[in-house]
């Protein structure tokens, strides 16, 4: 079952981006919306401005011109506290190195977002477990990243940006350091978990068979929009 609908509202919003670095252009001015329950590819050259536009649009970046509206509300302005919190409440993030903790076994990896937040250990943990166990993790949840497969890890940093039910999930080239029938798991349980919950999901990657995964990809070429194919809705 597939939680979007042709209803489904704008999420996520970028205006007229643009972002330098000194003098070296990230952005040029690119225009995106997502919706809920929709998984947007990025794409394009390498250096073109992918990553730049998904820390702009995630909040991790400040663009030098445009307006980013989370929500219907605009985001880009917020200070840094502000946007932390933002990050932390409304949005997930899976990037290519799954960026888990090395020392705390899985269950305790996915609970830490939560118990920052204010969570008490005893519930988060709980909660944590219950998401592992929703992406095929139920055995799992007491090894370390470096007991895990590479898969697996990818599930664990699956299971950390979802369990804070966030408005949109970002994921830059989560399948990059994987096998192609692993990295065709990970980025079904990736996009299927995170639509079917409702939310967003913009995915930067290289790889076409992780686009054709999503339900648009929009091509960025010289810091803009050069390309924007799949079913518009
Ligand atoms: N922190 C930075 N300081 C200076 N220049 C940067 C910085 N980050 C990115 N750039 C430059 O901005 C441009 C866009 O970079 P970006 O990382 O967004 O590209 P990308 O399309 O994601 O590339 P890749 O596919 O190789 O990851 C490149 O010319 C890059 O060198």
């Amino acid at each position: 079952m597939n939680f979007q609908s042709p209803q489904s509202q704008v999420v996520l919003s970028g205006h007229g981006l643009v972002k330098y670095y000194g003098s070296v252009v990230g952005l040029a001015g690119v225009d995106v919306a997502v919706r809920s329950g929709e998984a947007l590819a990025v794409m394009g050259p390498s250096g073109n401005g992918k990553t730049t536009l998904l820390h702009v649009l995630a909040g991790i970046l400040t663009p030098d011109q445009g307006e980013v509206w989370l929500a219907g509300e605009r985001v880009d302005q917020l200070n840094d506290a502000a946007r932390t919190v933002l990050r932390r409440r409304r949005l997930g993030f899976v990037f290519q190195d799954n960026q888990l903790l090395a020392e705390l076994p899985a269950d305790e990896n996915v609970a830490l977002p939560l118990m920052v937040d204010g969570l008490s250990r005893r519930d988060a943990i709980g909660r944590a477990r219950n998401m592992l166990a929703q992406v095929g993790l139920a055995a799992e949840v007491g090894r370390r990243p470096g007991e895990l497969s590479g898969g697996q890890a990818q599930r664990v940093a699956i299971a950390r940006a979802l369990v804070g039910e966030p408005q949109v999930v970002f994921a830059d080239e989560p399948t990059g350091a994987l096998d192609a029938a692993t990295g065709s798991q990970v980025i079904d349980l990736l996009v299927g978990a995170a639509t079917y919950r409702g939310a967003a999901v913009v995915v930067v990657t290289h790889d076409n068979a992780v686009a054709a995964r999503c339900h648009r990809a929009l091509h960025i070429v010289d810091g803009r929009v050069s390309e924007s194919t799949g079913v518009a809705r």
